[in-house]
């Protein structure tokens, strides 16, 4: 269920039994008031573009030097690592002393986080399914925007002022977050960022005689933990790599899914986050028809509090040291490579393992390059183009324990207030 946008629906009925191309245009946005015309150099065929379609994710570090400033924007991050009033000066000390050890890390998988990579050729190949299938809102223009690495909010929203978007009568935004699980640390921060950023630039430019007038038109595709495109694509990966077991051994292999953990106050204040990684994980057990036994275990807690667990690394070594040699170690909460699978997987938890004794512990690749996720991105796309959502019903639902004024404004804004509570 999702939260509907006037300005798609209006467009759409204005549309509707149309034999001729049609050029109606939104009429009224809930928001701004203010006329929507898809502004820029518009293609011929289109109806509803340019479209830009923003990626959302977390970022890494693309070089050793660039860990430093990724540590210290993470750290900085209130709706990650909340340290109330001494996050300005907590923040930069920890990134600092951090440093050293993740640029270790970073070495190890080749020099940098391939995150921007496979983001951007994600996107692009996306956009490229994207304008042959939903013609009417194409073009598709592919964008990028990094929480804690380049390219940054700020830098995607100059790129769509300087493609045209924001001028004129604003244009059409899609902010696609890549996380398929929402959190509030992670997609919750993102959009805040996004929400930060909007009010930031485009208020300044449509200045306040033309209030909102020329605002770019935003809606959001905020989770997305069962979609069958993404279900498949893990089930796949997974049956790729069971195959490379024996055919005796195969259906005892234990698949133990792992997660990116959350911290316990996080988890307690009533975060979505566990729940939809296992429904990410029912669903791809269900796809491969429980063939294997499973768990959904979490890895990457960092500092000292309490993580939900069990930890992937303990859930390893007990099962090694229990007789269970057969491990397949699935990344279920992240859609490419990062530190978490080339470095804490494949070098300290498989390494482990064999330390034991174990060389049957693997892992399912990444979804990456992979063509049956990219396709499954398209059609979630453009199921979202065609239903005219501006969000998912869950997004307009606080956390039972929030007290963030930033998560209420921001909810705001993207939930257009029709369910916020
Ligand atoms: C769905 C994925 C992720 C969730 C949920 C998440 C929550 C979360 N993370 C931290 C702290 C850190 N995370 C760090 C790196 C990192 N985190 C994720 C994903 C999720 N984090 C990824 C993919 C990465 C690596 C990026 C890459 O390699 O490209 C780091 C930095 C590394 C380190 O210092 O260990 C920190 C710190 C918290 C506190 C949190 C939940 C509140
Ligand atoms: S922390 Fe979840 S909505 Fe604010
Ligand atoms: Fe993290």
């Amino acid at each position: 269920m999702s939260v509907r946008n006037p300005v798609s629906q209006l467009t759409k009925r204005a549309c509707t039994n149309s034999s001729i191309r049609c050029n109606a245009r939104p009429l009224l946005s809930s928001r701004s008031m203010a006329t929507v015309v898809p502004p820029v150099t518009q293609d011929s065929t289109s109806r509803r573009g340019p479209t830009a379609m923003v990626f959302m994710n977390m970022g890494g570090p693309s070089t050793t030097d660039e860990v430093g400033d990724f540590l210290s924007r993470l750290f900085a991050d209130g709706d990650l690592i909340p340290l109330g009033r001494f996050q300005n000066y907590l923040g930069p000390l920890i990134s600092k002393r951090r440093t050293p050890k993740i640029q270790k890390q970073y070495s190890a998988i080749g020099g940098g986080s391939p995150i921007r990579k496979w983001s951007e050729h994600q996107c692009s190949e996306m956009c490229k399914i994207l304008d042959h299938i939903s013609p009417e809102t194409a073009p598709h223009k592919p964008y990028v925007a990094f929480r804690y690495a380049a390219p940054l909010t700020e830098d995607m929203y100059q790129r769509l002022f300087d493609d045209g978007f924001g001028k004129g009568r604003g244009g059409r935004a899609v902010a696609f977050t890549q996380y398929p699980q929402y959190s509030c640390s992670t997609t919750g921060s993102s959009l805040n960022e996004l929400w930060k950023w909007r009010q930031r630039l485009e208020t300044k430019r449509a200045g306040p005689d033309v209030d909102e007038a020329g605002a770019i038109q935003w809606s959001v595709i905020d989770r997305w933990p069962t979609h069958p495109g993404l279900v498949e694509a893990f089930a796949q990966n997974i049956e790729a790599k069971l195959a490379s077991y024996p055919p005796e051994r195969r259906d005892k292999v234990v698949i133990l899914y792992s997660a990116h953990s959350l911290p316990m106050d996080v988890v307690n204040r009533g975060d979505p986050y566990p729940a939809e990684v296992a429904a990410t994980v029912h669903a791809v057990q269900q796809r491969l028809g429980f063939k294997n036994p499973h768990r959904l275990v979490w890895q990457s807690q960092v500092g000292p509090k309490a993580w939900l667990g069990a930890q992937t690394s303990d859930t390893v070594e007990n099962f090694v040291k229990r007789g269970q040699h057969d491990l397949l170690l699935v990344p279920i909460a992240f859609t490419s490579d990062h530190i978490e699978t080339l470095y804490e997987l494949d070098q300290e938890v498989i390494h482990e393992a064999q330390q034991l004794g174990s060389n049957g512990v693997t892992r399912a690749d990444s979804l990456n390059g992979n063509p049956t996720f990219i396709q499954g991105l398209a059609d979630l796309a453009k199921a979202h183009l065609d239903e005219g959502a501006v969000c998912s019903k869950q997004l307009g639902l606080r956390c039972p324990g929030c007290t963030s004024e930033r998560c209420l404004e921001s909810k705001k804004f993207f939930a257009q207030d029709q369910t916020l509570i």
